[in-house]
């Protein structure tokens, strides 16, 4: 891409995006240095009182802490690969008129994938879609793709609805020039003036609400809202043994850009529905299976050389996007190997504090531009612009498809609804048509991960495609984050077991991603692929400590030893450094806080399950699926969110770790102090009660949740009890063991 001293693309007049690198780089590569050297004395530490370890008990303790260390250092490690060379990038959309006409800019195609109209309300996946087909982009070169997994009729009327609405919605966003064009965000905000032509849009909009309300609540379209003959014969492929798990495929074309014109006489961009086939008897593979189905039927059908890939819920907040992405993609200096151009998944609704850390500034800000000034960012799922090219091969040699119509090069030239292209169409969106193929192995979006997106984005870098990390001030798009605390935690259980299949294959990041793409690259992939083992070390520190320090065991060095500063000095340098990364990106100190709250819960829980899950899974003793994340809540839930109140409620196994840690910590820190304070000399077990102390003060939502409340959100007594009985019986086994 840019040459090392270049930083900029295009003429330097008139640039088209410039780069320069983070300010702390330096910093963080001195500390790097430091801290290494710190690690090591650590593991120095642990070897020798391995090696003089006399009995069974001690050496396998220290052994336990061994180990978490180096996990720990392992993880700390890969991180580092984030911080040698973090960049932050600017594009110059207002510069792209000097280069080209907007007569010439590539056809963009749109993805959005739905998958369960129950979780995910059709009339917010309308919203999303409106929101990318006002974009300010020209429309005859514009195609908006849905997939529905869900195979619901209830969203194809919501579409159908929408494809009326767009009619009057694209034009007013167009000559009002208006930035929010979800129409939902527009009628919500208040930021705009009263006028009759807002009232009457308003209106339209509100009318449409209630139809695709009462239909969705119906459960079913009934006769009174079929329009004719044409909608009659869409619903028809509902009828007989029609189920979301079994059935054919069902595409229609709601808007054809050819001849669709909006209220003003204006072109609309194409809008087309796709469900694909689903058969019980074969694979389905998910969100990466459908973008595969959406990839191959827009390759027959439109064929432009950019697709965005959209999740339902992400509309876009800004219409100039497309614009930024050209000023990349058609930059005549940026490098022909660059495959997509990510854009970081922002949340709204999240409230104040950010009770359950889902901003992951980490994940979606910090360490995409520590990647961005390697080889680029990692794919997210959402909010990414691909060059087609890129899921047909290498940048040196393209893969061919089974059929000659599916080639990226292919000029198109065929109307969208002639009759040989909507049958090309059903076929390439059909079950059998990916059986042994290339598809998901050697091109399109790859299979055999849980996390389609981290594995897709990751092979394809392999393969030498480079990326894009576009970090816009005004959000490109905005989504939903999970408010419920047990839909973050399987959301990320979910993850962890996506990831640990990434981790496990013969493509691990560790070996074959160091390999292909050098070793920064490759411990940047291995931090997040490897990212569950943290469940080792953080349940270990919130365990074997505290329940040994009731027996007077001391496992960490004395106040007085030169090792307390060690440890001292690793603790505060790891939080401190994180401390500093988050608020230099913006964020506060409770947001802070909270994130690194959920740092411990989620490895405590999500991450243990989800190591769990995946073995279990690897020993053909369980399944895994790709359970949709929820986006709606009730409004009880949502206050007590809104609050920052944690929301248990339901008996989740999810729940017991923490339960138990929080019932252990508090006990052992009250035991700890009376040992410490009470003047019996215990300064060996001082650590070990501030670790308790930590916890317990990190857990205080816990407690609260166990005994202080009484709303429905509270944590359900039978996993107190089962926490506390599993509790008990640590403490027991432990005071057995260290009977003196
Ligand atoms: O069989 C499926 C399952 C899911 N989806 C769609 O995939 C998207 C993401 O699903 P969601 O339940 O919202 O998952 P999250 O964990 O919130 O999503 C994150 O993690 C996923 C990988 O696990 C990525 O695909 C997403 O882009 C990323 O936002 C949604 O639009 C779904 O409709 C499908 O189309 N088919
Ligand atoms: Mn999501």
């Amino acid at each position: 891409m840019e040459g090392r001293g270049l930083r900029g693309g295009c003429t330097a007049q008139a640039p088209l995006h410039t780069f320069e690198p983070l300010q702390r780089t330096a910093l963080n590569r001195v500390f790097a240095v430091v801290y290494s050297c710190a690690i090591i004395a650590l593991l120095y530490r642990h070897t020798q009182i391995l090696l003089y370890s006399t009995t069974l008990l001690s050496f396998s303790m220290t052994l336990s802490l061994l180990i978490s260390d180096l996990v720990l250092a392992f993880m700390w490690a890969c991180g580092q690969a984030f911080r040698m060379r973090p960049i932050r990038r600017k594009e110059f959309a207002e510069n792209l008129k000097g280069i080209m006409k907007e007569e010439d800019f590539p056809g963009l195609d749109v993805f959005i994938c739905t998958a369960d109209p129950h979780k995910e309300p059709p009339m917010n996946v309308v919203n999303t879609a409106l929101s990318l087909m006002a974009y300010d982009y020209p429309k005859e070169k514009l195609s908006v793709y849905v997939s529905d997994d869900g195979g619901s009729a209830l969203t194809l009327f919501a579409f159908m609805e929408a494809a009326k609405f767009a009619c009057h919605w694209l034009p007013f966003c167009r000559e009002h020039n208006i930035m929010d064009r979800s129409p939902q965000v527009y009628f919500a905000s208040n930021y705009h003036s009263w006028s009759p032509e807002i009232e009457e849009i308003k209106e339209i909009y509100e009318n449409m609400k209630v139809r695709v309300g009462n239909v969705v609540n119906r459960g079913e379209v009934s006769e009174i809202y079929i329009n004719n003959d044409q909608e009659r014969e869409a619903f028809d492929k509902w009828r007989g043994a029609f189920t979301p798990q079994d059935h054919p495929t069902v595409i229609q074309v709601l808007l054809d850009n050819s001849t669709d014109k909006d209220i003003t006489g204006h072109c609309l961009p194409n809008l087309i529905y796709v469900s694909r086939q689903k058969s019980k008897t074969s694979p389905h593979h998910f969100k990466a299976g459908a973008l595969n189905v959406l990839l191959r039927v827009s390759t027959i059908m439109t064929n432009a050389p950019i697709f965005l890939t959209q999740d339902c819920d992400m509309y876009s907040n800004d219409p100039q996007t497309p614009l930024r992405v050209l000023c990349y993609i058609c930059d005549p200096a940026i490098e022909r190997t660059l495959g997509f151009v990510q854009f970081p998944q922002r949340s709204r609704g999240i409230n104040r504090d950010d009770t359950y850390g889902c901003e992951y500034k980490h994940l979606g800000e910090i360490h995409p531009m520590g990647f961005d000034g390697l080889r680029g960012p990692d794919y997210c799922g959402t909010g990414t612009f691909f060059l087609r090219q890129a899921l047909f091969g290498d940048p040196s040699t393209s893969v061919k498809s089974e059929i000659l119509e599916l080639s990226p090069d292919r000029i198109k030239n065929k109307p969208i609804k002639s009759p040989d292209i909507l049958a090309l169409a059903h076929h390439v969106a059909s079950c059998n048509y990916e059986n042994q193929n290339k598809w998901g192995y050697k091109m399109g979006f790859r299979y055999g991960s849980l996390v389609e997106d981290f594995y897709t984005g990751y092979r394809l870098q392999c393969d030498g495609w480079r990326s894009i990390f576009c970090n816009p001030k005004r959000a490109a798009f905005l989504g939903n984050a999970p408010i419920n605390f047990v839909d973050v935690l399987s959301q990320c259980k979910r993850w962890a077991i996506g990831l640990l299949e990434t981790a496990s294959s013969k493509y691990s990041p560790i070996t074959f991603g160091t390999k292909s793409m050098g070793l920064l690259m490759g411990l940047g992939y291995s931090y997040y692929a490897f990212w569950p083992i943290l469940s080792i070390p953080v349940t270990v520190y919130a365990f074997l400590p505290q329940l040994v320090l009731v027996s007077g065991v001391s496992v960490f060095p004395e106040i007085t030893e030169p090792w307390f500063l060690l440890y001292l000095f690793l603790v505060l340098g790891a939080y401190g450094q994180d401390f500093l990364e988050y608020v230099l990106e913006g964020a506060t100190f409770r947001k802070w806080w909270n994130a690194q709250r959920m740092w411990m819960i989620r490895s405590l829980s999500s991450f243990s399950f989800g190591t769990a899950e995946y073995f279990l899974k690897s020993i053909g003793l369980s399944t895994c699926g790709f359970n949709v994340t929820n986006k709606v809540v009730d409004d009880e839930q949502n206050k007590r969110y809104s609050q920052g109140i944690f929301e248990f409620g339901v008996p989740s196994p999810l729940f017991v770790p923490l339960t138990m840690a929080a019932i252990i910590n508090l006990f052992s820190f009250i035991w700890g102090t009376i040992l410490v304070f009470g003047g019996s000399n215990e300064e060996g077990l001082l650590l070990q009660m501030l670790l308790a102390g930590c916890i317990f003060v990190n857990f205080f939502p816990i407690y609260e949740a166990i005994a202080l409340r009484n709303d429905k959100g509270k944590l359900p007594t039978k996993i107190t009890i089962i926490a506390t009985l599993l509790a008990g019986a640590l403490y027991t086994a432990t005071s057995f063991i260290f009977k003196r």
